[in-house]
C-alpha cells in the first residue's frame, strides 16, 4: 500500500476572516476547530501515514498548548509556516518522512472535506502522479478594472477552480519546489505544471469551498447545522457527485 504524508496549510494570516479574534484554522466549526475537523478526515484515511501542519511562528506555542491532546492522539507534526502559502508547504515538504510516496497538501481553512472526497483524488494520484479537485466555472466571468468597469466578458469553457487536497507523488513535488526559487505560486499544481507535469482534474463538489471570508464561515455553519449527524451527514455523501442539493435531499 503506498504511503501518503498529509500538509495541512494553516500558518496563513486570515487577514480576510473577520470574525473573532482567532485565526480561521483555530475557530471551532460547530464545537469543533477548522483544522481537527480536516485532521480527523485524513487520519481516518488507511494509508496517510504522516500528518504535518504549518502553523505561523508567533502562534506556535499557543498552539501546542492548546491543541496538545488533539495532536498528541492524531500524531500530528507542527512545522514553522513562512511568509506565502508556498513558503509553509515547502517547510513542511523538507520535513515529511523519507519513505513517502505521494503528498497531498490541503487547506485547514477546507473543513468540509470528506474521506470518500479524499479517496477520489489519492486514487487518481496513484494512476495519474498528480491529481486534484476542482469544479468547474459556474458563472459568467467578467474581467473588471479598478474603477469597477467592465473590460470584457471572459470565455468560461474550460476554466475551473482549483480546490485542494492536491496530491503529487513525493518526488515529483519536491521536483517542483525545488525549481520554484521565489515563484509565489498560489497552490502546488501551478508548480507541478511549471516542470512540465500534467495535473489531473478530479470533478468536485463546491461544497469543498474555502473559509476565505466571514461569510464562508457562516455557509459553513448553515451547511452543518442542516445535518441530522455528521457522520451519517457529509460524509455519506458519494464523492464529487450531486452537488449542494445532495444534502437536503
Ligand atoms: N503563509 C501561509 C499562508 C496561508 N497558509 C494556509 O493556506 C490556506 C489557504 O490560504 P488562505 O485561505 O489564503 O489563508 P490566509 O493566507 O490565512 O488568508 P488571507 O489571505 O485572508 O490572510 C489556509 O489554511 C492558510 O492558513 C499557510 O499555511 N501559510
Ligand atoms: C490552494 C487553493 O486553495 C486552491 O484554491 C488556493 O489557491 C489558496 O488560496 P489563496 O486564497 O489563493 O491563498
Amino acid at each position: 500500500m503506498p504511503k501518503f504524508a498529509v500538509i495541512l496549510a494553516a500558518a496563513g494570516q486570515s487577514s480576510r476572516f473577520t470574525s473573532g479574534r482567532r485565526k480561521k484554522p483555530f475557530v471551532e466549526l460547530k464545537g469543533r476547530p477548522l483544522w481537527v475537523r480536516c485532521a480527523d478526515v485524513f487520519s481516518s484515511v488507511d494509508d496517510v501515514t504522516s500528518i504535518a501542519i504549518t502553523i505561523a511562528d508567533e502562534d506556535i506555542d499557543w498552539f501546542r498548548d492548546t491543541f496538545r491532546a488533539n495532536l498528541g492522539f492524531m500524531n500530528v507534526e507542527v512545522v514553522s509556516g513562512g511568509a506565502e502559502r508556498a513558503d509553509s508547504v515547502q517547510n513542511a515538504l523538507a520535513q515529511i518522512p523519507d519513505d513517502t510516496d505521494y503528498v497531498a497538501v490541503h487547506d485547514a481553512a477546507r473543513p468540509l472535506i470528506t474521506k470518500q472526497w479524499v479517496r477520489a483524488v489519492f486514487d487518481e494520484a496513484v494512476a495519474h502522479g498528480a491529481a486534484i479537485p476542482a469544479v468547474p466555472i459556474a458563472g459568467t466571468v467578467k474581467k473588471v478594472d479598478e474603477t469597477n468597469a467592465i473590460e470584457e466578458t471572459v470565455p468560461r469553457a474550460g476554466l475551473w477552480e482549483a480546490q485542494t487536497p492536491q496530491v503529487f507523488q513525493a518526488d515529483l513535488l519536491r521536483r517542483a519546489y525545488a525549481k520554484r526559487g521565489g515563484f509565489q505560486a498560489t497552490d502546488e499544481a501551478q508548480l507541478v505544471e511549471r516542470i512540465g507535469h500534467p495535473v489531473r482534474v478530479v470533478n468536485s463538489s463546491p461544497m469543498n469551498f474555502k473559509i476565505t471570508t466571514s461569510d464562508d464561515f457562516k455557509m459553513a455553519e448553515a451547511l452543518i447545522n442542516r445535518l441530522p449527524t455528521e457522520a451519517g451527514g457529509l460524509g455519506s455523501l458519494h464523492p464529487f457527485s450531486d452537488g449542494p442539493g445532495r444534502l437536503f435531499d
